[in-house]
């Protein structure tokens, strides 16, 4: 873990110069700093010089837009840096810099005046304690022309207008949205009205359900924001439809677009039109390109990759509940008809889990003379039995799927029969030498059993998707197949209570690299903590 949770890196080479050397520095300040990093740029400010005004801050051109795409990028490439390029002018930051930086390479001599210059900056235009520590940053400055691209014309500049307008979902805002909203804060004088997909707007997008919430994402939008360019006046809205106020507002001038959204910025000015308003200046921004990006991920930048990278991860802290045997680790497995939780479980399985299906254990428990066979019979008649005795499970689940009253007189009925027998089974597991069991129960959340097992791990699947395989799997109507799916929890309130979550969407080898990311990364929450004890 790097050292310090914040720190402010003070870059004051000229801009051209700075594409080749993003990667190197941002690497050796990801080194040190957690996140956020602060970037103030001031080219030709020398550090270790007499205190007083120094140059202007570098104006809004192509070479700053080169810089900030270099930088975000490099970020990008360091598991999402959290990193802010301040375009002024200063004032307090929302996460005070715990620790200063300037490269080594811009500032050679002596160190002692650079890290006062550094400290004299830092405490007058972000309010930043005087004695806060400052270092030099050793860098890998890597191949490439240190001049910069040569077609670059110096002294161009980007058009300016009072409020400009930008729209997007922003969830787990990433490198290209930074350098997007960054356009939008040289491009705007005056307001950015930032609009947030909310709502309809993100029903058809990847893993919905792990979209961050609507609060949250603007709280950070605002916070970037005003980090970056204080002096403009924010207006964050949710976005219902794809248009929002941007074909109302008359006060709008320039609409921030990517190529992939050009053509709803087109739109956007024909209902201006309509409406009476004059059209956008649309400011077109390119898309940045994903390092990481892997198969079946896009090559953009996307917070829809960013969604699939966290399958398989832990995304909260798992339970910690003492009166639960430390061993073994039971996995509840949990995860909407048709979601692929059974071939999730199988692949758990050949990786050394011991498996309880909890649906066996569910038609067990009423086989003629099981535990809750003659209450079965009792409750629902005589009519669900087969011609042998057996109760027949199509007409049970006919009558009790879509029917919640008689889907919970069965549920009271068997859940605390077949929660017995899983306890059963998890001690047969740890007789086995076990070290996980996976508890695979399709209403795991719906019965409270969360306090049966130390992490839920919960599998997804769009409604519709889920729709055609249980069609095609069970030969249900698709009437039928929505009637199961409306008994169940969400996908979203499974995710809520899931400490990982899995998706069984694409290809079946991106499955089960998924499962053996969830699995690896288990293995070492399960690993002792090293002891700290010298002798040892
Ligand atoms: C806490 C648990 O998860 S225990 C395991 C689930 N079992 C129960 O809740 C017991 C009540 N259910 C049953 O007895 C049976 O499902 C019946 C009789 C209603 C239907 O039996 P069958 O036609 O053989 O269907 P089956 O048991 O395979 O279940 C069909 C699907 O409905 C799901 N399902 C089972 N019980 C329930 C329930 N109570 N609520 C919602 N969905 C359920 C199953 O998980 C299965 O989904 P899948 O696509 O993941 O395999």
């Amino acid at each position: 873990m790097p050292p310090f949770p914040s720190g402010l890196l003070v870059l004051t080479a000229p801009l051209p110069a700075l594409p080749r050397r993003a990667a190197g520095l941002v690497a050796a300040a990801a080194g040190l700093v957690a996140g956020p990093l602060y970037v103030h740029l001031q080219p030709g400010l020398r550090l270790s010089g007499p205190a007083g005004p120094g140059p202007a801050a570098p104006p809004a051109g192509p070479a700053l837009l080169r810089a900030l795409a270099a930088l975000y990028e490099a970020a990008a490439a360091r598991r999402g840096l959290d990193l802010r390029v301040l375009l002024g002018p200063g004032r307090r930051l929302a996460r005070p810099p715990r620790v200063l930086l300037a490269a080594a390479a811009e500032a050679p001599g002596p160190p002692e005046p650079v890290q006062l210059g550094l400290q004299r900056l830092a405490a007058a235009v972000y309010g930043c304690p005087p004695s806060l520590p400052a270092l030099l940053l050793g860098e890998d400055t890597g191949g490439g022309d240190p001049e910069g691209d040569p077609e670059q014309d110096p002294d161009a500049t980007l058009p300016e207008f009072l409020d400009v307008a930008v729209g997007g979902t922003f969830d787990r805002l990433h490198g290209a949205h930074r350098l997007l909203l960054s356009a939008c804060c040289l491009l705007a004088r005056r307001r950015l009205l930032a609009g947030v997909a909310d709502g309809d707007l993100l029903r058809h997008k990847v893993l919905p359900e792990l979209i961050e919430p609507y609060e949250l994402r603007a709280a950070k939008l605002r916070e970037f924001l005003e980090d970056v360019k204080p002096s403009l006046s924010y207006d964050i809205v949710p976005l219902a439809d794809p248009f929002g106020p941007s074909v109302t507002d008359p006060d709008l001038q320039c609409l921030v677009v990517s190529e992939e959204t050009r053509r709803g910025g087109e739109t956007v000015n024909r209902k201006r039109l309509e409406n009476g308003l004059p059209e956008l200046a649309l400011h077109e921004i390119q898309l940045m390109k994903d390092p990481d990006h892997q198969q079946n991920e896009e090559e953009k930048i996307s917070s829809s990759s960013l969604r699939q990278r966290l399958l398989g991860t832990l995304l909260q802290p798992p339970r910690q509940d003492p009166a639960l045997p430390s061993r073994p680790y039971v996995i509840g497995l949990t995860g909407g008809t048709g979601s692929g939780k059974t071939s999730i479980a199988k692949l758990l399985g050949h990786l050394g889990a011991f498996v309880i299906d909890a649906d066996k254990l569910g038609h067990a428990v009423y086989v003629p003379g099981g535990p809750a066979y003659e209450q079965v019979v009792a409750a629902f008649g005589a009519e669900i039995l087969n011609e042998d005795g057996t109760i027949n499970r199509k007409v049970l689940g006919a009558k009790v799927f879509g029917n919640q009253e008689r889907l919970k007189s069965l549920t009271d009925i068997v859940w605390p029969e077949i929660a017995r027998m899983a306890r059963e089974q998890i001690r047969e597991a740890d007789s086995q030498g076990k070290a996980v069991c996976v508890l695979d129960a399709a209403v795991l959340l719906e019965a409270g059993w969360q306090d049966m097992v130390h992490e839920v791990w919960t599998t997804i699947i769009p409604e519709e998707e889920a729709v055609r395989r249980i069609v095609a799997r069970d030969g249900l109507s698709e009437e039928a197949a929505r009637c199961r799916l409306q008994s169940q929890m969400t996908n979203r309130q499974r995710v809520e209570w899931a400490q990982v979550v899995l998706c069984t969407l694409w290809e079946p080898d991106v499955t089960r690299q998924q499962v053996q990311k969830a699995w690896d990364l288990l293995q070492q929450r399960l690993r002792p903590e090293p002891s700290h004890d010298p002798h040892l």
